[in-house]
């Protein structure tokens, strides 16, 4: 088998909470290079399993593979050295710090340096263009100065999109990347998520089928914890027990 085929891979997932099961035996796979969603009704599990994909919580049962190697009891720390980067939504920007301060300590962090040099950014010139780079590929150069406490929702959420790419991930991980966002933001992180796979593989949580349907090219759709189908939108969207679930009548 290649090994490199598969950037994630799960293997019987299951995380239990006091009984329940929100993820039971999943059987996952993230191709290398795939911009792949997960996608299914309120509490089917997928959260669940973005944060046991994620290093974020920890399974009861089963294994998880990075690049075909066994990484079930690695931590964050460990996984995001390895090129797996999860995004945090907002609570990954600092509010007290600019727009480009935010930036430009994402950028040290990819690199290993500690924020605690963000005040030496100016011995990395090259971290400074960088920074500058990232602020205009996000459509953020004109806020660069202002506070991120001061930005809106979605210029937070373009923000904290710039930051994790900023860490150079192989890997990208994106929880619900659209929530809470206007028309117009959707548009433009559409775009930049299109953008950010290129040359990664890149999993999303995504409850907005719009998006869904012109991003990934693999589907997963789960259901009470379970993996119901696997494919692309037009094969699973077109599947009788997929919606089925979708309107609250599946069985099983
Ligand atoms: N920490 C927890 N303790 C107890 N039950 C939990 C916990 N986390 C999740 N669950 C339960 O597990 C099930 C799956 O939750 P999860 O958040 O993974 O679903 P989801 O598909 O992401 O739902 P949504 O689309 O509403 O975010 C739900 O029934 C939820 O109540």
């Amino acid at each position: 088998m290649d090994r490199a085929a598969h950037a994630l891979e799960a293997r019987s997932l299951s995380r239990e909470f006091n009984g329940f099961f929100a993820v039971r035996d999943v059987d996952f796979r993230l191709r290398r290079g795939s911009m792949h969603a997960v996608i299914g009704p309120n509490g089917a599990g997928k959260t669940t399993l973005f944060n046991l994909l994620t290093k974020y919580l920890a399974p009861s049962h089963g294994s998880i593979l990075h690049e075909g190697e066994d990484v079930t009891r690695l931590g964050m720390a460990a996984m995001a050295k390895r090129g797996v980067a999860r995004s945090f939504q907002i609570s990954a920007v600092f509010s007290g710090l600019s727009v480009r301060e935010n930036v430009e300590l994402a950028l040290l962090r990819g690199r290993g340096l500690g924020w605690s040099l963000l005040g030496r950014i100016s011995s990395h010139p090259a971290l400074i263009d960088e920074a500058d780079a990232l602020l205009r590929r996000f459509g953020l150069s004109e806020q660069a100065d202002a506070l991120a406490g001061n930005l809106s929702y979605g210029r937070k959420r373009v923000l904290e999109l710039a930051t994790t790419l900023a860490l150079e991930p192989s890997v990208l991980l994106l929880d619900e990347p659209m929530a809470g966002l206007g028309r117009e933001d959707i548009e433009r992180v559409t775009g930049l998520i299109r953008e950010m796979g290129e040359g990664r593989t890149v999993l999303l949580v995504e409850h907005n089928m719009k998006v869904v349907a012109e991003l990934a090219d693999t589907i997963t759709v789960m259901v009470r914890g379970q993996v119901l189908a696997e494919g692309t939108y037009e094969a699973v969207s077109s599947r009788p027990d997929v919606m089925a679930a979708y309107t609250g009548e599946a069985h099983g």
